[in-house]
């Protein structure tokens, strides 16, 4: 057991006020390898305290030093990229190629291009005799899942410091460990002291204080809707901007003019990735009703295909456990309950896959004939499990597509481009995807409705991070 019971404040490592341990688990084998410190009121308040401070000085930097600074991070992670990805590994359960391929490189990216887009950003600009100036919002609070822990952490770190603003992070309490090792990283690139704080906790706790805190001027927070809404509750008292990243139950619309074999085969693929556990999974299939049973036959031979396994043995391409016991035993109710209400199971099921006995592994699952109005359509499952959703034709693709709270990502299958741009106009979300287009770090990334407010990634991700000034008078000619 390895602990790791110090918070990051004012650029130093410090004991937490009161002490407090929580255990963190491996979810591959459900074991304990490692100890935090849960924070306390005391622990935010300092934490605040160093980033007003540092507020003062870090706000009036220049634009080259902050992106040299973000390139100095970025060139910290490639060094520490090994220990970040074993780190995420053990708390979260990613296999080691996961971690190593993508887990720590999609992190990473976030520093660049801010970096990139930093050096090109106009903060300021003349309109007649008017300035219009962009300025850091102050000291923001920062609330980050576990399923992409360090892409999470750095769309927000990445821009806040791009902007010249202060932060106190709390990362998740289930995968802390590679938040605790980017401190180490921030530290040896010269942030300096205040600018970055990190406080573990959890969430009623240290998340809900950091929320209502007056000290802080904004919170940006990712994870599920049920808990965005509740720091949106605490935040509304002090009037600060809140900026969420919630969950998602994303459409994937195959249309009937798409090369089924490849749509489908790269649904269930892209389902199946980091687990399930991702907030834009395309986890509703929309399929014509009469290439339903060809689909299908598709979807089993790929979901089958698909190795589970841990760590560093996992081959190339296998999916890792669920990343903790409460969700695993959450996706098991839903597949249950999948069963219940009637839908077709293809492939999968409840229980752990063949040769498992031990760790919250999960069958990759597929599911036929679902109705949107089954709580498998309905609910965010945050696991390998893919409903495919048959349609009668394109108009009600899209009221399916459409008929959910979430409204993050949608998913486009077709040979016809203009016939995939038409029907990615008609999706109600953030990101649409065109025949399988990986995401782009430049581009904004954020939800309509229950999804979210506001956008991170790229240039729309810096103005979270700013109040806007009107100069009047300022070129009085
Ligand atoms: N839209 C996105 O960008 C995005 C990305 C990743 C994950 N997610 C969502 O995150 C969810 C899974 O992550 P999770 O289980 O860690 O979510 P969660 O909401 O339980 O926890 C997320 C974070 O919020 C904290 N938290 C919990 N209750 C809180 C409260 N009352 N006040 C303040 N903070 C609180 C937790 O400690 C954790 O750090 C899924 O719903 C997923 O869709 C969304």
């Amino acid at each position: 057991m390895q602990d790791y019971l110090k918070f990051y404040i004012n650029g130093e490592w410090v004991d937490p006020v009161e002490p407090r341990t929580l255990e963190v688990e491996n979810p591959a084998t459900e074991e304990p390898f490692a100890r935090i410190s849960l924070g306390s009121h005391a622990d935010v308040d300092k934490a605040v305290e160093a980033a007003q401070a540092a507020f003062e000085s870090f706000s009036q930097t220049s634009i080259e030093y902050r992106a040299e600074l973000l390139e100095k991070i970025a060139a910290g992670i490639q060094e520490r990229a090994s220990d970040m990805a074993k780190a995420i590994s053990d708390e979260m359960g990613a296999p080691m190629w996961l971690a190593q391929a993508a887990q720590v490189p999609a992190g990473m990216g976030h520093y660049m291009t801010a970096a990139k887009i930093l050096r090109e950003y106009q903060f300021e600009e003349q309109r007649g005799k008017t300035l219009i100036r962009k300025e850091p919002i102050g000291v923001c609070g920062f609330i980050t899942p576990w399923n992409w822990p360090q892409n999470q952490i750095a769309c927000k770190v990445a821009p806040a410091i791009a902007t010249g603003c202060t932060m106190v992070l709390k990362p998740s309490e289930i995968a802390p460990l590679d938040a605790m090792i980017v401190a180490e990283i921030f530290h040896d690139a010269g942030v300096p002291p205040g600018v970055f704080n990190l406080v573990n906790g959890d969430g009623p706790g240290v998340g809900a204080y950091m929320s209502q805190h007056p000290g802080i001027d904004m919170m940006s927070f990712t994870g599920s809707t049920r808990a965005g809404s509740l720091v949106s509750q605490a935040a509304a008292p002090t009037v600060k901007r809140v900026a969420l990243e919630l969950g998602g139950k994303s459409p994937n619309i195959v249309l009937p003019d798409a090369d089924l074999n490849k749509a489908v085969a790269g649904g269930v693929m892209h389902m199946m990735n980091n687990t399930g556990q991702s907030c834009n999974a395309p986890s509703r299939m929309l399929v014509q009703r009469d290439q339903q049973d060809e689909a299908i036959a598709i979807a089993k031979a790929t979901a089958e295909s698909v190795k589970v396994g841990a760590g560093a043995d996992a081959p190339k391409g296998a999916m890792g456990p669920i990343s903790n016991g409460n969700q695993w035993n959450k996706v098991q109710d839903l597949i249950q309950k999948g069963i219940d209400e009637g839908a077709t199971l293809v492939t999968g099921g409840t229980g752990r896959p063949e040769g498992f006995n031990k760790g919250y592994f999960t069958k990759p699952t597929v599911f036929a004939n679902v109705t949107n109005d089954m709580t498998i359509a309905r609910e965010e499952i945050f696991g390998p499990v893919l409903c495919i959703l048959p349609y009668d034709t394109e108009e009600d693709a899209i009221r399916i597509a459409n008929d959910t709270v979430y409204g993050l990502s949608g998913y486009v299958q077709s040979s016809d481009i203009n016939h995939a741009r038409e029907v990615a106009n008609k999706i109600r979300a953030g990101n649409i995807h065109i025949n399988g287009a990986g995401g782009d770090l430049s581009a904004p990334f954020g939800g309509y409705k229950q999804s979210g407010i506001g956008r991170e990634w790229g240039d729309f991700g810096f103005e979270e991070f700013l109040e806007v000034k009107a100069v009047l008078g300022h070129s009085p000619a």
